[in-house]
């Protein structure tokens, strides 16, 4: 087992150097996600934009390389993931932009931002991941689309990255706004709605933990069936008629609850429209002044 994941982080029989350029949430995520897949943390090299924030994250990630040189980072790399905000992106690569080869694999993590709008301004090959944060438990779901320069070998060697951290699919990128909605986004649209049912059991009296412990325990069983029914078929099978769930689902209907959720991923989807246009509009400033 511990075999076969190593060989997974293997770049064609060597060990892979990681460079994690913006060590925060999901930075730090993937580097303890590679290091609890076998990686050597000693060959992982991550980045942070603070001075003050070195021995913190250093602490975190024992082993790990940690500093706020982007330079020193990506040198000697074989792949460098690229985990800041979408408006930290310009600030972090214009610096090292001569520095990213084009024998180097670049994973950007970035919501928005694509992998034309990267390779418009590095040499590096380019492929546009969006895991979520599930990957901290093994359990995320990460999308990953190729750029214009990656060879399929690439691909399978970023989709083995994240596979060794839970799920991968390869997609086309022009679904990546939809899917960062989803499976990116989606763990804390999946937390409100598990804090809405935790509170509704507060409402009607359940003691605080019991009303936890039943609310979580029904998302878990929920997702499970799921995996193995179709909606409907769950749906029928809870659905007494003239029972209680009927109920309930009435509420929803009148509601519009599933139409709520359809404009709630619509509108998350679009904002990863309208951040790369802001970003392409920050790149055409720059170069223009
Ligand atoms: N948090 C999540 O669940 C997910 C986030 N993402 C994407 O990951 C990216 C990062 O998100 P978070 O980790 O949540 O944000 P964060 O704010 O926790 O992390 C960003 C990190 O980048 C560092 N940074 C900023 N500018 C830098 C620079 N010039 N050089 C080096 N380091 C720099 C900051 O110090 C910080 O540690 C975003 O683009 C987001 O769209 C993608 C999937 C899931
Ligand atoms: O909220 C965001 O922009 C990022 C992308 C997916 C999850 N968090």
């Amino acid at each position: 087992m511990l075999i076969n994941r190593l060989s997974k982080l293997c770049l064609g029989g060597f060990i892979a150097r990681y460079a994690i350029i913006g060590l925060g949430k999901i930075g730090t995520a993937i580097a303890k996600s590679l290091i609890k897949s076998g990686v050597d943390p000693t060959s992982i090299s991550g980045s942070v934009r603070r001075v003050e924030s070195i021995s913190r994250v250093g602490h975190e990630l024992p082993g790990v390389f940690v500093t706020t040189n982007n330079a020193e980072v990506v040198k000697g790399a074989d792949i460098v993931i690229l985990a800041v905000k979408p408006y930290q992106v310009l600030d972090a690569l214009m610096p090292i932009r001569d520095l990213l080869s084009s024998d180097q694999l670049l994973i950007s993590v970035v919501a928005g931002v694509t992998t034309g709008i990267i390779e418009g301004f590095v040499l590096s090959k380019v492929i546009r991941a969006m895991p979520n944060i599930g990957i901290v438990i093994e359990r995320g779901v990460t999308a990953v689309a190729p750029g214009s320069r990656v060879s399929e070998d690439d691909v399978k060697r970023a989709c083995g990255i994240f596979s060794s951290m839970g799920r991968c699919v390869v997609v086309n990128e022009r679904y990546m706004d939809a899917i960062t909605a989803i499976s990116g986004s989606g763990p804390a649209f999946m937390a409100l709605i598990l804090e809405a049912l935790w509170e509704a059991g507060l409402l009607l009296g359940i003691p605080t933990d019991i009303s936890w412990e039943l609310a979580v325990g029904t998302l878990e069983t929920s997702a499970e069936l799921l995996r193995f029914r179709k909606p409907w078929e769950v749906v029928e099978e809870v659905t007494t008629p003239g029972g209680v769930t009927i109920r309930g689902i009435k509420v929803a209907e009148e509601g519009s609850l599933r139409g709520l959720i359809m404009r709630m991923i619509e509108e998350t989807a679009r904002r990863g429209g309208e951040i790369s246009r802001e970003i392409e509009a920050g790149i055409r400033s720059r170069i223009n002044n």
